[in-house]
């Protein structure tokens, strides 16, 4: 890519599409087309044809998407399937109609079967069935890697498909039902040391900044206690207890939403949808690249880091009733590490810098 060519950074504000701008930026990239959802909705399919016409991108990074954790997942699945389908449709056949020199799609670790041999290398993908909590946005993503991997063989367009595994970082969502484990924690374990503390103005900041079920930082004591309860954050005889959901056992990894979007401009860089065949089966398939770290921790192991990182004194329970969802989910980079990447944010480091982030 020259340092003066047009990107469209499709999600720009979100997690990884506001980490990719950062990065670009800093290596000194500075002709960007950016739109929020509001401006385009990209499940609209005229809108972004007129949007392609007027703006003529060169390349693409596809990091607009309807994202959740287990529970949204698990409760919209139709919103989930359908926005995914429709925005990377429309963003992966404008692309190729108009000539886009490069494209990257993401998609998502959760592509792999339920039970998949662990590490998850490339060439596990379509071989078992998948977890049933992201099935409809696992089927999606899966679309999208098939529809990249056949324009690129049917078209000759250069399409690179990423599988990230489970990301954080800044500009995450930390909204307590349908956030990822990562930012939920931080924000719960923020919220909990603030109630054994009786900081009330740290409590009421947060509230204001991003209200819980409507109740901001302006309610009663007695309205906000009772939301922090529904949400598993429970003051009990001066203790503070915090819900941890599902039985704290799956293992999960985690990577510095930054080190992602420096892998994805990397790639975009310096590799074509050639370099993602999955050279080590016989069959050769022309599909995705993983990007993770290549080490995982238990949910119940990942609680206890944020809690001493942040200082929370409480009480942890698990709520058996909330969802697992996959027991293990541990990526294979070696292909990403084999052409020239490898993460550099180790996950204490990188709850720290979330978390300063977080409240700042
Ligand atoms: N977060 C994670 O742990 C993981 C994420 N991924 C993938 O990485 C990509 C980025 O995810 P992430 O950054 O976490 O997501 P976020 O939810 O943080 O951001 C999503 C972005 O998509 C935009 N968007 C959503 N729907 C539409 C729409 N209909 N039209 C236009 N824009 C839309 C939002 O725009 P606006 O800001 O204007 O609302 C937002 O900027 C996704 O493809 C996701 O599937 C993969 C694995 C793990
Ligand atoms: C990135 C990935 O994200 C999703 O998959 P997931 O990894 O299962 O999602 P998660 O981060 O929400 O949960 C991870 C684990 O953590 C446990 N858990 C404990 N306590 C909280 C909690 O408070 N909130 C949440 N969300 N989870 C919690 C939770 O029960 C689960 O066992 C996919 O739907 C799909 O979108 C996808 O690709």
């Amino acid at each position: 890519m020259k340092k003066d060519a047009k990107i469209y950074i499709a999600g720009h504000r979100g997690l990884v599409g506001s980490a990719i701008l950062k990065n670009l930026k800093a290596k000194g990239y500075s002709n960007f087309v950016t739109r929020t959802h509001k401006e385009l909705d990209l499940t609209d399919s005229t809108a972004v044809a007129h949007f392609f016409t007027s703006e003529k991108p060169e390349y693409v990074f596809l990091a607009a998407a309807k994202v959740g954790g287990i529970v949204a997942n698990n409760t919209y699945r139709g919103d989930f399937i359908y926005a995914n389908l429709m925005i990377q449709n429309n963003v992966i056949h404008q692309a190729y109609v108009h000539g886009v020199k490069k494209m990257m799609f993401l998609g998502s670790t959760c592509i792999y079967p339920k039970n998949c041999p662990q590490p998850m290398k490339e060439d596990y993908l379509l071989t078992d069935v998948l977890e049933y909590t992201n099935e409809p946005y696992a089927i999606a993503k899966i679309a999208g890697i098939k529809m990249c991997e056949s324009y690129n063989l049917q078209y000759g367009t250069n399409f690179i498909s990423v599988m990230p595994t489970n990301l954080y970082g800044p500009n995450d969502n930390f909204d307590l039902e349908k956030s990822h484990v990562l930012p939920a924690l931080i924000r719960k374990m923020h919220l909990g040391k603030a109630l054994e503390n009786n900081d009330w103005d740290a409590i009421r900041k947060d509230l204001d900044q991003l209200p819980i079920e409507g109740v901001d930082g302006s309610a009663d004591k007695d309205v906000i206690y009772s939301v922090l309860d529904k949400y598993g954050i429970q003051q009990k005889e001066d203790k503070v207890h915090l819900e941890i959901w599902g039985t704290g056992n799956p293992m999960r990894e985690f990577l510095w939403s930054e080190d992602m979007a420096d892998a994805c401009v990397f790639l975009m860089e310096n590799r074509d949808f050639a370099d993602c065949y999955a050279n080590d089966t016989k069959e050769i398939r022309n599909t995705h690249i993983n990007i993770g770290t290549g080490e995982d921790i238990a949910i119940k192991d990942l609680a206890q880091l944020i809690k001493e990182s942040i200082g929370f004194k409480g009480t942890l329970f698990f709520n058996t009733d909330k969802p697992d969802g996959t027991m293990k989910k541990l990526t294979d980079p070696s292909k990403l590490h084999g052409l020239g990447w490898k993460h550099t944010i180790g996950l204490q480091e990188g709850v720290q810098k979330v978390y300063a982030w977080y409240t700042k």
